[in-house]
């Protein structure tokens, strides 16, 4: 499509462009995170979209399950393929986000790469790197990482799989003892992979240690036969990403070497002797890696479900505002406006939170190199509640914008209901998110209690600032703002910390008043996770070196973002005094007028995602807006529009209808 031949294109959103009052490539730049990701992102993206090797010769929804798979393999391995063949040497794990779209609805390779080989960076020594390292990178061997059991997800510590050391002959023994220990979910792993980092209880000398990564071989790397003593299989269909083949893995006395503990961290020596690691939680790096790795990938899924409904709000004309008059663009009632607006605000508080979440990562991976674990626990903190509010954001977010675009939405080509099912699984997968958010609630609740000790832990430093209790402030600066989600967060640990404080001076024990306060727990780390997400937004934007046009749009979308959220949980902010009933109702005013200065540069702001067509699969989103003849080309690609009459009608309908004769 040419985006300068306006002459294709739909006439509402000709004039939707045309006013458009800031420079689009100067955002998608601050969207890429600089010029240069841009042009690499725009590279990639080029090579994958003019491959006919990624066309699907009907659509995947009219494929039989083992189809989906077998395409979607298809495509993946091409993919690798192509990207290893490149002379500039693509780095994947850069590149993955240019990456969506082009393979739909979960990939068998997925893990392979966002956990498989992240675990063996992680989690292995240098001697174990050198020997799988370079293999997976170059896809001799494809794997998973296998943690979750049929009887426990969440409740690491509970896994029942067992690797029990044998020092006579140096081997671990993997077995599977009860149903429950039934390795179930992990990707790729029913036909795909033919290793799998496995998550186990280590035993030896006697003692459990609890749970440790292994390097396991699952398949035969010549014949991809299952070895003896594993039994793998298919899980069945899902919710959504029914192309990927996610698995089940038993062990029967499964014998591998010593040396496949993954033992960067912790070791166990010749004798069974156990070394432990710096950190008892190291084991769990995979996890948080990944935690991170999710908020940018839930930024993207809002950007295509945002960029679907911004356009198709403009195209689509219901109903009317003046009696009597045309029916406008739905994207003019400003009901619809709150639906959508507030979507791309929350896009850019993903974006600029997941940057500065991976900026602390990086800090502290660099401090780990050196023996130094302190902010381990912030990190985990910060990480847990991130992954959880991005990915109940997000999902949010694609079910509003599947919703605004009416009947048309719920249509498998609008790709939005895809979108969601890829999106919605992240509210569960690498840590569900109630979990996570308790995890969040602990270190609050612990950093409360130790105000005074240094930790070094700038993300709970706030909890110290007992002063700002008590001052409401009267300024509607978005600074401002972002110190009433201050004190929101901090009354709501406070509160949170007396009532357990007092169900255990009443006798009480401690986890029985935690299980009672876990609702207020909940929401202390949501609001204490806001506050972040809210403080990072407005910093970012703040220190912006952009035009002013670019610099409008983002303060403007920052300010609604801030007034969006305090409007949802405007209780917590009265119950504070950080803000009164009277100043709640003129930013419920304000929010409005931001909807209608916001509204004319909707479609422009959706532009700057930059989101091809042929990534973006909709039939609603497309850039130049033709969606009604879209909508019926695909229609008529159903397989019971082959035939007038089907066969279904010979056979079911026909005797039913002559029966009564
Ligand atoms: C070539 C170059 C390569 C470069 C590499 C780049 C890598 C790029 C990565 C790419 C990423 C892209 C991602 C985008 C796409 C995403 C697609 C991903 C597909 C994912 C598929 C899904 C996979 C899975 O789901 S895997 C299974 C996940 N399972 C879970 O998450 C389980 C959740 N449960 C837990 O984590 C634990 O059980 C927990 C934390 C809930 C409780 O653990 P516990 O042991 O019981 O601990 P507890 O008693 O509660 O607390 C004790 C103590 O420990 C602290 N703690 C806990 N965890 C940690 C941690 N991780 N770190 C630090 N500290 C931790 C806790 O806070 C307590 O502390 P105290 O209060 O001080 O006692
Ligand atoms: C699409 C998809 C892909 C996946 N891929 C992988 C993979 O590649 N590898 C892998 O190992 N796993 C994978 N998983 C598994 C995933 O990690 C787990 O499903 C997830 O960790 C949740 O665990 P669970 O299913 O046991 O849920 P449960 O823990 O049983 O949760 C059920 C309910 O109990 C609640 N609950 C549980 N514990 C607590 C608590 N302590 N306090 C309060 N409430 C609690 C939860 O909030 C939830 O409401 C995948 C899952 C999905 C859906």
């Amino acid at each position: 499509m040419d985006k300068n031949n306006e002459r294709e294109c739909n006439e509402d959103l000709i004039r939707e462009r045309r006013k458009c009052n800031f420079n689009i490539e100067e955002l998608t730049n601050i969207v890429d995170g600089g010029k240069a990701r841009t042009a690499r992102r725009r590279e990639i993206q080029r090579l994958l979209i003019n491959d006919p090797e990624f066309l699907d010769e009907i659509p995947q929804d009219y494929m039989s399950h083992e189809d989906r798979y077998s395409n979607e393999l298809r495509k993946s391995a091409h993919l690798m393929q192509k990207l290893a063949d490149q002379e500039s040497g693509h780095d994947i794990h850069q590149d993955i986000g240019a990456l969506t779209g082009i393979l739909k609805d979960g990939n068998p390779l997925m893990v392979h790469l966002s956990m498989f080989i992240p675990a063996i960076l992680g989690q292995a020594n240098s001697e174990q790197q050198e020997k799988w390292l370079g293999r997976s990178l170059r896809n001799e061997i494809i794997g998973t990482y296998a943690q979750t059991e049929l009887g426990h997800g969440t409740f690491v510590r509970g896994l029942e799989t067992r690797a029990t050391y044998d020092p006579t002959v140096e081997e671990f023994v993997l077995h599977t003892p009860t149903i429950t220990a039934t390795k179930w979910w992990p990707g790729g792993l029913g036909k795909t992979c033919n290793y799998c980092v496995v998550m186990a209880q280590l035993y030896t000398q006697g003692r459990c240690y609890g749970p440790h990564p292994f390097i396991v071989q699952l398949r035969d790397e010549e014949t991809h036969r299952s070895l003896p003593g594993i039994t793998l299989g298919e899980i069945g269909p899902r919710l959504g990403l029914n192309s990927n083949d996610n698995g089940f893995l038993k062990f029967e006395n499964h014998r591998i070497p010593r040396t496949n503990m993954l033992m960067k961290h912790s070791q166990v020596l010749k004798d069974g002797t156990y070394v432990k690691p710096l950190h008892n939680k190291l084991s769990y790096g995979t996890m948080m890696l990944v935690r991170v790795g999710i908020v940018g990938a839930c930024s993207r899924s809002l950007q295509y479900a945002v960029t679907i409904a911004t356009r198709y709000s403009a195209v689509r004309h219901q109903s009317e505002i003046v009696p009597g008059q045309p029916e406008p663009q739905i994207l003019d009632y400003q009901t619809q406006q709150y639906k959508v607006i507030p979507q791309i605000a929350s896009v850019f508080a993903l974006i600029f939170s997941a940057r500065s979440l991976s900026k602390i990562q990086s800090s502290v991976t660099a401090k780990l190199k050196d023996g130094n674990t302190d902010l381990l626990p912030e990190l985990h903190s910060l990480s847990s509640g991130l992954k959880a509010l991005s990915s109940s954001d997000a999902s949010w977010g694609v079910e509003v914008c599947r919703l605004a675009c009416g009947g048309h939405g719920y249509l498998a080509s609008s790709n939005l209901p895809r979108t969601y099912t890829g999106t919605t699984c992240a509210i569960t997968y690498e840590g569900e998110n109630t979990v996570l958010l308790l995890q969040v609630a602990r270190y609050l609740i612990k950093s409360y209690r130790s105000i005074g000790k240094e930790t070094g832990a700038s993300s709970v430093s706030y909890l110290a600032d007992q002063t700002s209790l008590a001052s409401s402030s009267s300024s509607f600066s978005n600074k401002a703002l972002v110190q009433a989600f201050k004190l929101s967060a901090l009354s709501l640990v406070a509160e949170a910390e007396a009532r357990l404080q007092k169900l255990c001076d009443m006798g009480q024990e401690f986890y029985h008043a935690w299980n009672y306060c876990s609702v207020l727990l909940l929401k202390c780390a949501e609001a204490h996770t806001r506050y972040y997400i809210c403080e990072k937004y407005e910093q970012t934007v703040d220190s912006l070196k952009a035009s002013e046009g670019v610099k409008n749009v983002l303060q403007s979308l920052c300010r609604l973002y801030l007034i969006y959220h305090i409007t949802l949980t405007h209780g917590d902010f009265l119950k504070c005094g950080a803000l009164t009933p009277r100043n709640i109702a003129v930013l419920e005013g304000e929010m409005c007028d931001l909807l209608a200065v916001l509204r004319p540069q909707a479609v422009s702001i959706v532009d700057a995602f930059d989101i091809p067509d042929e990534l973006l699969g909709s039939t609603l989103g497309c850039w130049d807006g033709n969606v009604y003849q879209r909508l019926y080309d695909e229609a008529l690609k159903s397989p019971l529009n082959k035939t007038d009459v089907p066969d279904a009608y010979y056979k079911y309908l026909l005797p039913l209808m002559k029966s009564s004769l």
